[in-house]
């Protein structure tokens, strides 16, 4: 497979080894103009690092991959699937805004597919299949450290220096938390869009001082039975918001998209 990514940041480098692992290639980065020169110099020479959407879209990937966060989507990802590109995505969350939602929904209906991965959540496939039977009510709760806080606007509503014990900062809906915490929210998106929605997805957002990792929580009752799904997550380190789980989803549902067997 030979595949463009958008964005290449910490998620991006994380994931390109893994996809370099199963045998494939990137084949182009669309970046902003000013990192276009950093981006090259970590890839192997002769890959395409372009600012221009067309000649992202003329080096003809087999699949799109954006990892370039909210802005990056709602710039990019309606364009990439109108030029018939299949579209994976990190940043969920830009979902959470009815009108980004509707331009990518309109854009897949004739172009290319919009494909949701999990990320760093587990239990996304129980909780879609549970859907079809009748979802009653679904909760999530993130706990991690500090920093992984940090730069978001959690440290406007809690002095993330000073806490002692694990500490509540948001609750609210799905829709509120990916909107107000781009960069650490996009689970919470894609367990709006598997189950009961954006505005009946519960949300409860904590920083931990004695996080050992990037804790999720998936809770959900319904005609299927309960779940309770948690996971322990490794951060990466060059951005310890986001966990190694959630390359390593991008990089199954991408090779999932070439495999004739699909697991
Ligand atoms: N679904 C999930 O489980 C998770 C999803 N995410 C999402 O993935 C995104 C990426 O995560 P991560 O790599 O760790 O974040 P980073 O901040 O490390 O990297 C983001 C990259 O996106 C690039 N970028 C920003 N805007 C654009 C644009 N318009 N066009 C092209 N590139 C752009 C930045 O480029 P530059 O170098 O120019 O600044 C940067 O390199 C997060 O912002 C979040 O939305 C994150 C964690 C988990
Ligand atoms: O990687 C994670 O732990 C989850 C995350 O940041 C997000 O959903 O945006």
């Amino acid at each position: 497979m030979r595949i463009g990514l958008i964005g290449y940041g910490a998620m991006a480098a994380a994931l390109r080894p893994l996809l370099e692992a199963e045998g494939a290639a990137v084949a182009a980065v669309l970046a902003r103009p000013g990192s276009i020169d950093r981006i090259a110099a970590a890839l192997p020479a002769g890959t395409l690092v372009t600012a221009d959407p067309a000649a992202f879209a003329a080096a003809a990937p087999d699949v799109a991959v954006e990892c370039a966060g909210h802005a990056g989507l709602r710039q990019h990802g309606p364009a990439c699937l109108a030029a018939g590109l299949d579209l994976v995505i990190a940043s969920v969350g830009a979902l959470a805004d009815p009108a980004t939602e509707a331009d990518l929904r309109a854009a897949a209906r004739t172009g290319g597919r919009l494909v949701i991965p999990a990320g760093a959540l587990a239990g996304l496939d129980a909780l879609a299949a549970a859907r079809h039977g009748g979802l009653e009510s679904v909760r999530y709760v993130s706990r991690k450290a500090p920093r992984a806080w940090r730069g978001t606007a959690a440290q406007d509503l809690i002095d993330l220096d000073s806490i002692v014990e694990p500490t509540i900062f948001f609750e609210g809906n799905a829709r509120e938390a990916a909107l107000a915490f781009p960069q650490n929210a996009n689970v919470v998106a894609a367990a709006a869009l598997a189950g009961i929605g954006f505005t009946r997805t519960e949300v409860t957002l904590m920083a931990d001082p004695d996080a050992a990792g990037n804790r999720h929580l998936l809770e959900a009752k319904g005609a299927f039975g309960d779940l309770s799904v948690a996971v322990l997550a490794r951060p990466l380190a060059a951005n310890p918001k986001t966990s190694y789980l959630a390359p390593l989803s991008l990089a199954r549902a991408i090779l999932n998209l070439g495999a004739r067997v699909v697991v």
